[in-house]
């Protein structure tokens, strides 16, 4: 195994980064890029990123565009190549059969018909490899890691509180708590997402549409869910009743009756006094295929993903309005600060949207 230099990491930053805006556009595949460079000049001779739908994987498109050029060449990768056949060949091969002399990787394949596989392999063939355990890469990958160590999607919840730390009003639809740009960056998560969840109270009072509104990446909307339980659902809401030409799915507990259009897709889960069980509902959802998922839930919803430790980052956007003692508090435990600390999960990063500040928060200690 060859040691990674600080220019190999540049290179992987980079891959990294041209791969990002694409997440959500590779369906049930793992959105990778690959940068092939010429090593003595240092220049870029080649690069792809998974295409649209998952096929074909990013390691042939990279080395077609590179050519001749691939021979003698390093591939930066930012995940280790497939080694099985599946809808498509082999990525190893490929990438064995374009001479390349050195594959930097920046976190295994975690798919069992990978998993290491193809570095072995890569080393039988004479060919230096370095692998990296490189932030970025994992974190791009973090849908396909958790669909095969946790059979289920990677679960962000977004959440916006106002500056007196409530997310809406008793009955009143939409309270304007966060502004524009806080508004614009939630789009961009569900463009990066596979699927957006609400719950069914959500879905009536609010009567979203969860649909891209970005000049220009409006066809990114993903898969909407609604997660219904004893309120039902509006038939006459946006999500069932509208014409946005999005697909539109309602999560139901298995025994019960749910009349819909027929452009609507109904998932029965089992779960328990008329609501779906939410760890059965994220499995329904891996099982189509999803890997990135966004929620986007009220406190009711918010708090049953987190008491069943079903949350893997929480994005928390304080906004600077005061909602008053009609408001809907976020958290009937303490404040959002302290809910989440409860539940274990730290602050990592901070940014401004606007007037209003985004929070991340992940799982301290996280392995
Ligand atoms: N500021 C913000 O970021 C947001 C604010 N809101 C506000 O939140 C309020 C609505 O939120 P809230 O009332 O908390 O409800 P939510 O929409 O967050 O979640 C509860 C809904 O999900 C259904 N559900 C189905 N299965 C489950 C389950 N296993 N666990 C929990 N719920 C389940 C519930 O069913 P049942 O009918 O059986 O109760 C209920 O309809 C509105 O005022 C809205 O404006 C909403 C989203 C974002
Ligand atoms: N997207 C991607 C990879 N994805 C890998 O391929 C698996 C899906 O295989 P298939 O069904 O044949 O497309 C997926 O689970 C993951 O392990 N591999 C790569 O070499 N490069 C890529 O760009
Ligand atoms: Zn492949």
């Amino acid at each position: 195994m060859s040691a990674a230099t600080p220019e190999d990491l540049r290179w992987l930053d980079a891959a990294a980064r041209a791969a990002e805006p694409f997440l959500g556009t590779t369906a049930d595949n793992p959105t990778v890029a690959a940068f092939v460079v010429d090593p003595s000049a240092g220049i870029l001779v080649g690069r792809a990123v998974t295409a649209r739908g998952g096929r074909p994987h990013a390691e042939p498109l990279a080395l077609e565009s590179a050519g001749a050029r691939a021979r003698g060449a390093t591939l930066y990768v930012t995940l280790e190549p497939c080694h099985h056949w599946g809808r498509t060949p082999p990525c190893v091969d490929a990438v064995v059969r374009a001479g390349i002399a050195r594959v930097v990787i920046g976190m295994p394949d975690p798919d069992p018909r990978t998993r290491g596989e193809s570095i072995r392999r890569l080393h039988a063939s004479g060919i230096e490899v370095a692998v990296i355990d490189h932030a970025p890469s994992v974190r791009l990958n973090e849908g396909h890691t958790a669909r095969h160590a946790l059979g289920r999607p990677f679960v962000t919840a977004k959440l916006a509180v106002s500056a007196d730390g409530m997310i809406g009003r008793r009955d009143v639809a939409k309270v304007a708590i966060t502004g524009e740009d806080a508004r614009r960056w939630t789009h961009l998560q569900r463009a990066m997402s596979n699927a957006v969840l609400v719950g069914g109270a959500t879905a009536e009072i609010d009567d979203p549409q969860l649909t891209v509104r970005l000049p220009g990446l409006e066809r990114r909307t993903p898969l909407r869910v609604i997660l219904a339980g004893n309120r039902g659902i509006d038939k006459r809401s946006n999500l069932i009743g509208g014409f946005s030409g999005h697909r539109v799915a309602v999560i139901v507990e298995s025994g019960r009756e749910m009349a819909v259009p027929a452009s609507v897709e109904v998932v029965r889960v089992p779960g328990e006094d008329g609501r779906p069980d939410l760890a059965e509902t994220l499995r329904a959802l891996h099982a189509k295929g999803i890997a990135r998922l966004l929620v986007e839930p009220g406190a009711t919803l918010a708090e049953a993903l987190l008491a069943d430790d079903l949350v893997d980052r929480f994005e928390l956007i304080e906004g600077t309005v005061t909602v008053g003692p009609d408001g809907v508090p976020a958290t009937g435990k303490g404040t959002m600060d302290e809910r989440l600390a409860a539940a274990g999960f730290g602050e990592i990063d901070r940014q401004r949207l606007g007037e209003d500040l985004l929070r991340t928060f992940e799982k301290v200690g996280k392995a």
